[in-house]
């Protein structure tokens, strides 16, 4: 900023035009070079209004603001000039006014002025899109090859001079132009793949029309490379992994229970966490299996390494082999490449959680053996061993013996899982940890769903204790977490009306009058074809499972259906 002294000094001595106004929009200042500039005389002009002078002049504006403009392009009738426009201040430092400098140009000189400033620009362009880390080319309205940058180059091994100009078909290895795809449609198109340059990269590309004024004027691509997605997901496959370590989250001190039972189950666990042997938990489901598997750990010198956890249930045969094994290169259709490292790898100095393992194939039976006997794996497709150091704890709820019996189930294996047996007793047989239970979970699902319920009131204590618990404790939590939903806000004491109807123990399952009978609920949202018709679903569920003594498979082929969808519908109604 000026100060209104100096700039009327500069103004005599200037040779350049200059003119000035007051907050009154008068002109203030003006030198002969201005007023001559103008076509008048400087006492024509001093004292005027700068609107009758300059009517489109930005001066008040630029005052107002306080900003400075440089080198802006103007007119006055024929004349052309290029201005530059600052506020001045008085002696105390307020803002009283605004000047001008101008410089008068002829047309030609403009003309040069715009290009070069036009070539500023594009520079500045070009520096931005080639500052990019994406992939960019631009393809003009005749379909003919615009601009690229350098990610471009970087990407595909084309230079500017082998695309700019040419068809926008010459970068493309497999797949359509999806540039005249966009320039013939005029919509944009997204997450295409295909393969681009000399080395067949495979990208996934995104290509827009550019529009001005309502103009077609040609398309721009963004180009991904693939191999940057995969090597991002398997990133994030480890850190599901590394997740899956950090749900070993249960010690001893968070099982719940005070009978004779458990404590004697906890001990019993306790002394196998303490030695490296191979621990099979049985017990019916949600018994707490998972829970122990996670304590053992934790209590275990591997505490510090990966804790995983294996549903060998819900994975397809040769999905869990590659999961668990990995596999090289090449190994099947769809193999990713550089293979896969599997989770017995991954669990390298800590422990494996097989779940379910009466589910595995007698093919996979094989291999585990292998690797419970010589700590040895082999991946999908290879005939290199690893070694790998891994404690494995693996739980199931089925009756293995009886599998033995009818060859579904190694005699090998059994032996070597069965070195540590820890039998998780069902929570019909320990009823008095129940009062126990109840509190723990009431205070979890406080902190859950922000309630503050306090306790269960006696009669409603009374029906669980009286009931059979075929879920055991999985179902004691969903019972009271139905339950607290349908309490209102501010009772605190869980009653009778609010929990659930229990089935009961000896329901056919077949029978679907009694079922349906036996599903009316308490609560008014509960009433309604949808909701009874998921309930009886759930009881049917139960029901059938209590029928097979937990075991999942037996209770799928009584229902007539794969065990993936059992497995499905039982998590869909939180069973497992
Ligand atoms: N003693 C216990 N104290 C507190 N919570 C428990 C106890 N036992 C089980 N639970 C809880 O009950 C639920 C079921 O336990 P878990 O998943 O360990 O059972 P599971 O035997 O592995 O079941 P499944 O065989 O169906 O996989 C979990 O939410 C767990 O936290």
């Amino acid at each position: 900023m000026f100060r209104r002294r100096e700039l009327e000094k500069m103004a005599a001595e200037m040779k350049q035009a200059i003119i000035g106004i007051n907050l009154l929009n008068e002109i203030v200042i003006c030198n002969s070079q201005a007023a001559n500039f103008l076509g008048f005389t400087p006492e024509e002009i001093i004292g005027k209004d700068l609107w009758q002078i300059l009517p489109d002049d930005p001066l008040p504006s630029i005052r107002d603001s306080q900003r400075m403009e440089f080198n802006r392009f103007s007119r006055m009738g024929s004349k052309m000039f290029i201005a530059s426009r600052a506020p001045f201040k008085d002696e105390q430092g307020r803002v009283t006014g605004a000047v001008a400098f101008l410089q008068d140009m002829t047309e030609h000189e403009i003309l040069k002025a715009k290009v070069h400033s036009l070539q500023e620009l594009k520079i500045l362009l070009t520096a931005i899109i080639d500052s990019t880390q994406d992939a960019i080319s631009v393809v003009d309205e005749n379909g003919l090859g615009f601009l690229i940058n350098q990610a471009y180059t970087r990407l595909t091994g084309f230079t500017a001079e082998e695309i700019v100009g040419k068809p926008p078909t010459v970068d493309i290895a497999e797949g359509e132009s999806m540039h005249l795809k966009v320039a013939k449609t005029r919509q944009p198109v997204k997450g295409v793949i295909m393969k681009v340059g000399p080395k067949r990269k495979e990208v996934i590309v995104n290509v827009a029309p550019i529009m001005i004024s309502g103009q077609f004027r040609g398309t721009v691509g963004v180009l991904h490379d693939i191999s940057e997605i995969h090597k991002l997901s398997e990133e994030l496959e480890r850190a599901k992994r590394i997740i899956r370590h950090l749900e070993a989250k249960y010690t001893f001190t968070d099982i719940v229970g005070d009978s004779e039972a458990i404590r004697a189950t906890i001990a019993q666990a306790e002394r196998a966490a303490a030695t490296p042997a191979t621990v099979l938990l049985r017990g019916e489901s949600g018994t707490g299996k998972e829970l122990f598997a996670h304590a053992i750990h934790r209590s275990s010198d591997r505490q510090k390494g990966q804790f995983i956890r294996v549903n060998c249930a819900a994975l397809a045969d040769n999905l869990l082999e590659s999961e668990l094994f990995g596999y090289v290169e090449g190994a099947f259709t769809g193999a990713k490449r550089g293979g896969k490292i599997g989770l017995f790898e991954e669990a390298n100095g800590g422990t494996i959680f097989l779940d379910e393992i009466g589910e595995i194939s007698l093919n996979l039976q094989a291999k585990l053996l292998r690797v419970l006997q010589e700590r040895e794996i082999v991946r999908v497709g290879d005939n290199r061993a690893f070694h790998v150091d891994v404690r494995v704890i693996a739980a199931t709820n089925a009756n293995l013996e009886a599998e033995l019996r009818i060859g579904r189930f190694r005699e090998d294996l059994y032996y070597r899982l069965n070195v540590v047996p820890v039998i998780i007793p069902p929570l019909r047989q320990r009823k008095d940890d129940i009062p126990l239970l109840v509190h723990h979970l009431i205070a979890s699902f406080n902190q859950e769903y922000g309630r503050c319920v306090e306790r269960i009131g006696d009669d409603a204590l009374q029906i669980l204790l009286n009931y059979h618990w075929p879920g055991n404790i999985r179902e004691l939590e969903n019972i009271l977490g139905r339950a607290i939903i349908n309490m209102r806000i501010n009772e605190t004491v869980i009653e009778l009306l609010h929990l659930p109807v229990l089935p009961l123990p000896n329901s056919n399952i077949m029978d679907l009058k009694m079922l349906e009978v036996q599903d009316i609920t308490v609560g008014e949202e509960d009433i309604g074809f949808e909701a009874l018709q998921r309930q009886w679903e759930r009881n049917l569920l139960l029901a059938t499972l209590q029928r097979t003594g937990g075991n999942k498979t037996k209770a799928a082929k009584l229902l007539q259906m794969s065990i993936r969808n059992f497995y499905y519908k039982l998590e869909r109604h939180a069973l497992i």
